[in-house]
C-alpha cells in the first residue's frame, strides 16, 4: 500500500548540537537504506521548511507505523499520514 506522509521536524533548541547532528546522520543513513530497498519511494523537501512530503510503499498501517516510529528523528517529528488509492484516470500504474 502507498501512503503519503508529511513530516515536520522540530528539534528543540535545548538539544545539544552534537546529539542533533548524530540523529540527523542516523536519519539520513536509515532514510537512504529505506529508499534503496523500495520502502521510501519519494522524499521531497518542502521549500522553506524543515519538513518533507514522502511516499512509502509498505504492507499496511502496522508496517508504516513500524517504519515511522523507527526513524531516529521520530521523537522530534509531527507526522501526518494520507493513504493513497489508485486514481481511475492515472496513466501510470503505481
Ligand atoms: O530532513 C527531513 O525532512 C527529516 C528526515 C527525512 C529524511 C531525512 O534524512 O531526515
Amino acid at each position: 500500500m502507498l501512503y503519503m506522509v508529511h513530516m515536520q521536524v522540530n528539534i528543540p533548541a535545548t538539544l545539544p548540537r552534537s546529539e542533533a547532528d548524530r540523529l540527523k546522520a542516523e536519519e539520513k543513513a536509515y532514510a537512504q537504506k529505506l529508499q534503496q530497498d523500495g520502502t521510501w519511494r519519494h522524499l521531497w523537501r518542502i521549500a522553506g521548511q524543515y519538513a518533507n512530503y514522502s511516499v512509502f510503499d509498505v504492507a499496511g498501517n502496522d508496517a508504516l507505523h513500524e517504519v515511522l516510529s523507527s526513524l531516529p528523528l521520530y521523537p522530534y517529528m509531527a507526522i501526518s499520514v494520507t493513504p493513497l488509492a489508485q486514481h481511475p484516470s492515472a496513466i501510470a500504474a503505481n
